[in-house]
């Protein structure tokens, strides 16, 4: 029977990177995506912008919406001090199964609560399923039109402090009007724009950058 391309990225993982090894990890996916087959990763040049976010929140708590292989969740773990929790939200279970073995072969089993189903049945759930107060830091990278509801949602759950960041991926391309409107029109969000590409390509994309004003 037929591979997925998500099977085929994880068999480059095991064939190109070391365990426990996190920057193997995002290599051997680059390489597989930019030589054998494109794949919906963020990248290493979105990355390096994600990672600059990332290190300058230095966040304690981290929701990342929309984990895919585990691309972005093993470059954020991999960022985090010791007792950080990064819960990590994907609705399609074939790609959560593919991302739990890229998260255990980068040795971040530890770090990452990956959890299985829709945004907007677990965000109002965050609380009282994880002890969660409010995440420092918001990875938004699931379905374009899931981007703006979902926002609303987790200022309307509390899940949101002066000063949370959001980082939102493929403002661009394949682009989130809606949300990119409400964002940097609302005077609870103080915004700014990352040009770059989108992954392994020469499209423009971006990330936008929202800190949440409380
Ligand atoms: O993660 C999912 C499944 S949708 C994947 C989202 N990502 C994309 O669609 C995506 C697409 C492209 C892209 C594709 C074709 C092109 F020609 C150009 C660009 C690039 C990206 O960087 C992306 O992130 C989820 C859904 C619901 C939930 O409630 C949840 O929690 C999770
Ligand atoms: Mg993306």
């Amino acid at each position: 029977t037929q591979s997925t391309r998500p099977q085929r990225l994880l068999g480059a993982v095991q064939k190109n990177a070391t365990r426990g090894q996190p920057h193997s990890v995002l290599k051997a996916i680059d390489q597989f995506c930019t030589h054998t087959e494109w794949a919906m990763n963020v990248g290493d040049e979105k990355g390096c912008i994600l990672d600059s976010v990332v290190s300058e929140v230095n966040p304690a708590t981290v929701l990342e919406l929309g984990t895919y292989c585990g691309y972005s969740t093993v470059r954020i773990a991999s960022l985090l001090p010791p007792h950080a929790k990064l819960i990590t939200l994907e609705f399609n279970p074939d790609f959560a199964a593919i991302a739990r073995q890229v998260i255990a072969w980068a040795g971040l089993e530890d770090k990452v609560q990956l959890v299985e189903g829709a945004s907007g049945d677990w965000i109002p759930k965050m609380k009282e399923q994880f002890g969660i107060t409010t995440f420092d830091f918001v990875f938004l990278d699931h379905w374009k039109d899931r981007y703006l509801p979902d926002t609303k949602l987790m200022e309307e759950c509390g899940l949101l402090r002066k000063g949370t960041v959001l980082l939102a991926d493929n403002v661009i391309c394949p682009g989130t009007p809606d949300y990119l409107e409400y964002i940097r029109n609302s005077p609870r969000y103080k915004s700014q724009y990352f040009k770059s590409h989108l992954e392994y390509t020469k499209v423009e994309d971006g990330l936008e950058k929202s800190v949440f004003q409380g």
